[in-house]
């Protein structure tokens, strides 16, 4: 075995189904007194459901968290947090809400508690991403990450089908991006195999039955699991990409990872064929990894065409461009003519040829 530097994280994990109950006992195990609870407006029922189980240490509720973390919304929900006396902020809901409490946390010190009701997977991670005039800065940083997460597996219930899938595909793409990452080590290599197994059993039972509570959790487990790999070692084209997509063309998160993961597999699989590989093999499939993810999103109704999503087939070009400006590890170099090639298949949504 390669030598190699593993680094774990103190996050502190609850995980189980009513494991919300338990919110009380962990703010006090922190040392904190009140807590101001993070939401989007869509989930401002969730935060007040939060504020009445913690009766007097509920500081108040922020529920203007929005995607990509506009730093106004971030400077509010941080000056609120010190006119009400907060200690700690509670961020119910997607990588949205984990996000705005990342942001309060980097500025303040302010500790966090996140109850992830999607499967971004941004809770185990240091990374942090802010938007100021237009743009979108991302880091890493130690205190961005939350110090107590609780995986209520029931609190997923509500995620609707398609959000679900697209949801578990980012964060299949964490791992899958994971095996072929510069920096990979065993152990990481470990949580992404069992990180892509769950996933990619929960999503067909979620889809066949939304609430059936197996598939729930075992997506909030490969969530886990993925996130830590996002957290651990550095991402490549994948990841690029859908941030060029979704920064420069205004396209959804969850569902661009969706639609561009079989491609970027594809491009890389000659330069990492052990790598992208065992995403299949995690996936029980004996396709090609870049076959599996496409055949996992197709089949459980996730869109798998840029066009689906709004992009303009007119701007595949600065797309490609803006990518191939910005440098950085990946298994097979980057190349104009082949990368444009994997644009234009992920527009029009073709399944792999291998
Ligand atoms: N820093 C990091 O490590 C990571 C950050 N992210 C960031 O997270 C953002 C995307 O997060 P997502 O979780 O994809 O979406 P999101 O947090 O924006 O949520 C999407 C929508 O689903 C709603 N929602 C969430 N959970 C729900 C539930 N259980 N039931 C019903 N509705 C629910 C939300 O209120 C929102 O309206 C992006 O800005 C992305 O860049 C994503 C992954 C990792
Ligand atoms: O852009 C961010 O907020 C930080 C990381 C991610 O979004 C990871 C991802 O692309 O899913």
């Amino acid at each position: 075995m390669n030598s190699f530097v593993y680094i774990g994280r103190p996050a502190r994990v609850i995980f189980g189904a009513g494991s919300l109950a338990q919110l009380g006992a962990e703010i006090e195990a922190l040392g904190a007194r009140k807590a101001l609870i993070l939401s989007t407006p869509e989930q401002r029922a969730s935060a007040e459901r939060v504020a009445d189980l913690l009766g007097a240490r509920a500081a108040g509720v922020f529920d203007r968290a929005v995607m990509h973390v506009p730093i106004e919304t971030a400077r509010e929900a941080r000056e609120l947090a010190a006119r009400l006396g907060a200690d700690c902020a509670v961020a119910i809901g997607g990588g949205s809400t984990v996000g705005l409490g990342k942001a309060i946390a980097l500025d303040s010190g302010l500790p966090i508690v996140a109850i992830p009701t999607t499967y971004a997977g941004s809770e185990m991670t240091t990374i942090f991403g802010i938007t100021e005039g237009g743009m979108k800065k991302t880091g890493r940083d130690e205190r961005v990450l939350p110090r107590t997460v609780i995986y209520d597996p029931e609190l997923t219930l509500t995620l609707p089908v398609k959000m679900s899938v697209t949801s578990g595909m980012n964060a299949i793409a964490h791992a899958a991006e994971g095996f072929y990452s510069v920096n990979v080590n065993p152990i990481v290599a470990l949580m992404a195999q069992e990180g892509i197994a769950a996933l990619g059993r929960a999503l067909p039972a979620i889809r066949r039955s939304p609430q059936d509570a197996q598939g729930r959790s075992d997506a909030l487990y490969g969530a886990w699991l993925c996130g830590t790999v996002l957290a651990s070692v550095d991402m490549a084209l994948h990841h690029k990409l859908c941030h060029t997509l979704g920064g420069s063309f205004n396209l959804p998160h969850a569902e661009t990872h969706t639609i561009v993961l079989p491609h970027a597999l594809a491009y890389n699989a000659a330069a990492a064929p052990e790598a992208v590989q065992r995403v299949a093999t995690a996936l029980g499939q004996r396709s090609s990894g870049a076959q599996a993810v496409y055949d996992l999103a197709k089949d459980n109704g996730a869109p798998v065409a840029l066009r689906e999503i709004g992009m303009q087939e007119a701007d595949l070009d600065k797309a490609c461009e803006i990518a191939m400006s910005n440098q950085y590890p990946n298994p097979r170099p980057l190349e104009r003519t082949a990368l444009r090639q994997l644009l234009q298949d992920a527009f029009e949504g073709v399944r792999p040829v291998s």
